[in-house]
């Protein structure tokens, strides 16, 4: 558990292996871990239910998801919504006990402020470059790795935006850092994403490399529509985890001035 109100003390490694595979299907698989970047405030199921979908759509494209990571964002990401890092931190390593595969970096929130998502993945990726993977045969696989970002389509959608002061929300060479590696997108109430590629010149470049995954049992859960729930005094069970409605409870973060804000 991270400790509240204190620093979160900078992990070993961006990358904890204890949840990654090292043994990749077969030769020709393309072996990908799949990072999702965002402000996890809090956790829902449905945040674990988009790492699923999309190992097993990617399976039937010939790519062997062998881990995958969530990343919650520093608190000078700036968002009102933000609890605090431990408290994020602490609720998402209790949702991802279930989870056989996927694991916890507190790298981000261990960082002095906010790092772009682009950084985030490339030190993902220097480090599992350094991760000898095999296979069932004695041949090596023969592709090295790729580290992917895991997104709803709401995220993509904000490749584009120009920010009030007239910059890009996202840098342009960040944009086409995460293009190039490839993004595994999850479809959204509200967001068509064969529109926002079309309307877009750079995504629709880089197309090829956009996986959307259709989710199989459609369902809009969002941390906003948690917080609102809480703020009406109303039941999020079966939402979010039960032991992260434990911490909620007992931290009482329904209490917090911007999730009660969420009415
Ligand atoms: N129901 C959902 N379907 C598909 N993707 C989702 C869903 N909920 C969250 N995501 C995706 O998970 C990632 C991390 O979620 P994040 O906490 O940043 O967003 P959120 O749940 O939409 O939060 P908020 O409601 O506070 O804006 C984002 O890429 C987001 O699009
Ligand atoms: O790298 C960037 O330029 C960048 C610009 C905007 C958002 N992000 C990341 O995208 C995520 C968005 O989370 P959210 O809750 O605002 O949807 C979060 O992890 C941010 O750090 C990253």
């Amino acid at each position: 558990m991270f400790a509240r109100g204190a620093p979160i003390p900078t992990p070993a490694r961006v990358a904890p292996l204890e949840c990654l595979r090292t043994t990749v299907a077969s030769v020709k698989a393309q072996p990908a871990v799949l990072v999702a970047c965002g402000s996890f405030s809090p956790i829902t199921n449905m945040h674990l239910r988009i790492f699923e979908d999309a190992r097993d759509d990617l399976a039937q494209q010939s790519v062997d998801v062998i881990g995958g990571y969530v990343s919650p964002t520093h608190a000078k990401y700036g968002k009102a919504s933000l609890a605090s890092m431990p408290d994020r931190l602490n609720m998402t390593q209790l949702a991802l006990q279930s989870s056989s595969w996927v694991n916890l970096s507190s790298w981000e929130c261990a960082q002095s402020g906010w790092t772009r998502t682009a950084v985030v993945l490339q030190h993902f990726a220097d480090e599992l470059a350094q991760v000898p993977l095999n296979t069932d045969s004695d041949a090596k696989p023969e592709h090295p790795v790729k580290v992917m970002l895991l997104c709803g389509g709401d995220l993509l959608d904000t490749f584009d935006v120009i920010k009030d002061d007239g910059e890009p929300l996202w840098l342009p060479q960040d944009r086409e850092t995460i293009l190039r590696n490839g993004i595994v997108c999850i479809e959204r109430k509200g967001t068509d994403l064969q529109q926002v590629i079309a309307k877009s010149k750079e995504l629709s470049k880089y197309k090829e490399n956009i996986y959307i995954i259709k989710p199989q049992i459609e369902n809009d859960i969002s941390s906003s529509s948690v917080r609102r729930l809480l703020a009406q005094g109303r039941s999020i069970k079966y939402l979010v985890p039960d032991d992260v409605i434990a911490y909620i409870k007992q931290h009482s973060l329904h209490e917090l001035p911007t999730w009660k804000a969420q009415q």
